[in-house]
Parts: structure tokens; C-alpha cells; sequence
């Protein structure tokens, strides 16, 4: 059977979107896939040059790069350049919309692309709160609508091997958990979005998604886990001074009858390497290599006290991307089954487990003192 194919209008150039882009044009069958297929056919930009450098970009890919392969292959033959976003969410060739802005526009851009009829895949952070998140999901509802957040980590193979190994019970329950995603940017020299209070930046927002991943998809996934509704039982927020946002963000969310789960981010200090994730259970304890947004490598390590534990000597499992991918083709195959399958929301990523995190984010944010704290969303707008 041929597979089934997305045409896909994308939303900004900035670097996400090209990386995302590129993906989109990396042959399917270098990871395995023979179901599904990707095309972009249209380009928005917030200016028609920018659009127009970001496709002239695409195809200028040189024999080596992973990409060229769909440029070789008629991926973006057609393509469209528009001066703006709803040439894109009004473009009937379009299937399905990839939204790429700054976090406090994700929920606007999402609204106009699903009120035009097209379904969503938006990057993470997916609101700035969650009734913006809500208001997402009941248009998706009622309009038939798929809507997905780009949490792209939970689509790498290491996520299914992680996951795997856990469901084996060959580590017992959890019992502690800890997640990291911090790096020592030098902020003082910068002045990009990430520490913009007009962008919604600071650690919390663009890193939180990262150890909150890990966290759901070990704890909440977990068999033993009945808690649906872990909640923030504590938090603290670092304030960088010459611009408000959060430099760093940590908190400990409870899953009732499991354990805890201590979530750290940190813009100005590196995290450690051999441990963005434990996992820590009653037979050996699971780590998870930096970075924790595409981590390839994960530890099972000997409990610390030698004699407690079934886990007696340290086991290295590699699990890589598929080459040449950056790792956003999982989540695109995704939106392709999905749209495919008549979907509205994914199994993998399912919106009550994007409001799950989302809610953590609006009490840390509100538990803080960054500018952001009484930031009121734009649901209703
Ligand atoms: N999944 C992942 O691994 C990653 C996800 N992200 C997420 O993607 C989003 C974008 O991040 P990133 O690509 O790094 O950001 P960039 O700053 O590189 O790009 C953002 C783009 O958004 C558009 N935009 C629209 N309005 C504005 C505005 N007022 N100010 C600045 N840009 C604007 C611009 O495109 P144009 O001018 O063409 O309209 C711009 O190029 C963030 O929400 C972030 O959390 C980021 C990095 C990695
Ligand atoms: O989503 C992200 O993942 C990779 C990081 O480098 C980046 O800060 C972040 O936005």
C-alpha cells in the first residue's frame, strides 16, 4: 500500500522549525518506516524574504546532508512562502499545521490554525497556562481536530527501551526519582528568547518539559501508579535579576501511593552527565545520560548499598536516533498515523497528560516571584 502522506504548512523560521523541517525530509525508510511520508507545501513567516530563505535554505542541501533526500524526491516541489501565518492555516493544499513560535504565542497560533480547520502539532511548552490548553483542546473537540504538543523525547526508541525495561519488573517498584535539565548558558551575554520576559523565557517554561517527560513516562506510566492527578507539592524559583525570568526552577511532584519525584531545571549551571533521569527501584536504580531532551544512553546501576537489590553489576544500553535524523521524525510519523487513523489525539501523547504538566508549570510559576508569576493566559482571546 502506498503510504499515507502529510502536507504540512509550518509556522515561523527560527531554529526549531528547521530542524523540525528538515526531518520532515529525511527518507522514512532510514528509520524503518514504509506507512507514512511527509511533503512540506507551504512556508509562514512573520516576513515573505524570511519565509523565502527558509525554503531556499532547505533546498541548498548538499548531497551529504540527511535532507537532501526529500529535496530529491519532490518533498518541496511547490512549496508556498507566506508573509504571514494564516496564508498557511488558509492554504487548502495544507493537511496539517507545525507551529514553531515563541511559548506565549503557541496558543494563538494553535487557535487560528484549528478555527481554519487545520490540525495542529505545536512545540512545547504547549500553552502558557492551562486554560489556554483547555480552550485548545475543546476547539480541537468540537471541530474534529487533531492536536498534539511536540514532546518529541517521548517518541525516541530510548523512551520505548526505558519503558520496557520498567514494565519487565526486573526493577521493582520506584521508589525515587529525580530529573534534570539545566546548562550553564552565559546569560549575561545573551539576549535571546530564552531569558525575554516579552517571550515567556526562563528555565522553567523551556526546560521543564524535559525532566517533567521523564517523570511521566517512568512514574505516571508506571503499572503500579493510581495517582492520575500527581500533584506540585513544593517548589522554588531562582529569579535572574537583570531581566525577571526564572534562572532556575525546582520543584517535587507527588504521585500518591508511588513516590515523589524531585524536577530541576537551571539556565546558568550544567547538570550531570551520567544522570539527567533516575529512576531509582527496589532492585537497581535507572539512569538516564544527558541530554534529556534525545538521551541515547541509559545505566541500570547497583543499588549504593550492595547487599539490597537484584541489580549486581552495571549495565550500559545504547539506544540512538536512527542516523541522520535529528529526532522530530518520530513525532511527525506520529501526526501522519493519527491524521491517518481519524485521530484527534495521540495515545502516546495524549492532552490529559500535556494538562498534567502544564498545571505543574502554571503552580510553579505562581509558587515563584519571576515576572511571569500573575501572567494571565490569552484563553478566551
Ligand atoms: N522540541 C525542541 O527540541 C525544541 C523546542 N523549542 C520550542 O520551539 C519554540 C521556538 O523556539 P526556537 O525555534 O528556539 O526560537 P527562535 O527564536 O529560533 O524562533 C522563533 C520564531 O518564531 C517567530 N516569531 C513570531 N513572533 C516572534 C516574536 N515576537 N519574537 C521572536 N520570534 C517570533 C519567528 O519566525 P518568523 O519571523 O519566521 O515568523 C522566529 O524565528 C519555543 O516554544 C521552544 O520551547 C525550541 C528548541 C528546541
Ligand atoms: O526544547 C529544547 O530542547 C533543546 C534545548 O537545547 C532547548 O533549550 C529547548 O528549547
Amino acid at each position: 500500500m502506498a503510504p499515507y502522506t502529510v502536507r504540512w504548512g509550518i509556522i515561523a523560521t527560527g531554529g526549531i522549525s528547521k530542524q523540525f523541517a528538515k526531518d520532515l525530509l529525511v527518507d522514512p525508510s532510514s528509520r524503518d518506516v514504509s506507512d507514512v511520508k511527509h511533503e512540506i507545501v507551504a512556508v509562514g513567516s512573520r516576513s515573505v524574504e524570511s519565509a523565502q530563505s527558509f525554503i531556499d535554505h532547505l533546498k541548498s542541501a548538499k548531497p551529504e546532508d540527511s535532507w537532501s533526500w526529500g529535496v530529491q524526491n519532490g518533498l518541496l516541489d511547490g512549496v508556498k512562502a507566506y508573509g504571514d501565518y494564516h496564508g498557511v492555516y488558509n492554504d487548502p493544499s495544507v493537511d496539517a499545521v507545525y507551529i514553531g513560535t515563541p511559548h506565549n504565542l503557541h496558543h494563538r497560533n494553535a487557535k487560528d490554525a484549528l478555527l481554519a480547520g487545520k490540525p495542529v502539532l505545536c512545540e512545547k511548552p504547549f500553552t502558557m497556562d492551562v486554560e489556554e490548553l483547555d480552550e485548545l483542546i475543546s476547539i480541537a473537540k468540537e471541530k474534529n481536530l487533531f492536536l498534539m504538543e511536540a514532546v518529541w523525547t517521548r517518541f525516541h526508541p530510548i523512551a520505548y527501551a526505558v519503558q520496557k525495561v520498567l514494565d519487565s519488573g526486573r526493577l521493582g517498584r520506584p521508589k525515587r526519582f529525580a530529573a534534570d535539565f539545566s546548562g550553564d548558558a552565559k546569560l549575561d551575554a545573551t539576549g535571546d528568547r530564552m531569558i525575554d520576559p516579552e517571550l515567556a523565557g526562563g528555565a522553567l517554561l523551556d526546560m521543564g518539559p524535559y525532566p517533567s517527560v521523564w517523570a511521566m513516562l517512568t512514574l505516571h506510566h508506571d503499572k503500579h501508579n493510581k495517582d492520575k492527578d500527581p500533584k506540585v507539592i513544593t517548589s522554588h524559583q531562582t529569579i535572574y535579576k537583570r531581566t525577571g525570568v526564572d534562572a532556575n526552577s525546582r520543584w517535587v511532584v507527588q504521585w500518591d501511593g508511588l513516590c515523589q519525584a524531585a524536577l530541576l531545571t537551571d539556565l546558568e549551571n550544567s547538570g550531570l552527565k551520567e544522570a539527567t533521569a533516575v529512576v531509582q527501584c527496589e532492585e537497581g536504580d535507572l539512569c538516564i545520560e544527558y541530554p534529556p531532551w534525545r538521551p541515547e544512553t541509559f545505566h541500570l546501576v547497583p543499588r549504593p548499598t550492595h547487599h539490597v537489590g537484584s541489580i549486581k553489576e552495571k549495565e550500559t544500553h545504547q539506544v540512538p536516533c536512527h542516523p541522520g535524523n535529528n529526532g522530530m521524525s518520530y513525532e511527525a510519523d506520529e501526526v501522519a498515523r493519527c491524521l491517518r487513523d481519524g485521530k484527534i489525539q495521540s495515545d502516546r501523547m495524549p492532552w490529559d497528560e500535556s494538562r498534567i504538566v502544564q498545571g505543574w508549570f502554571d503552580v510553579v510559576r505562581k509558587n515563584g516571584d519571576s515576572v511571569l508569576k500573575d501572567y494571565k493566559g490569552q484563553a478566551g482571546q
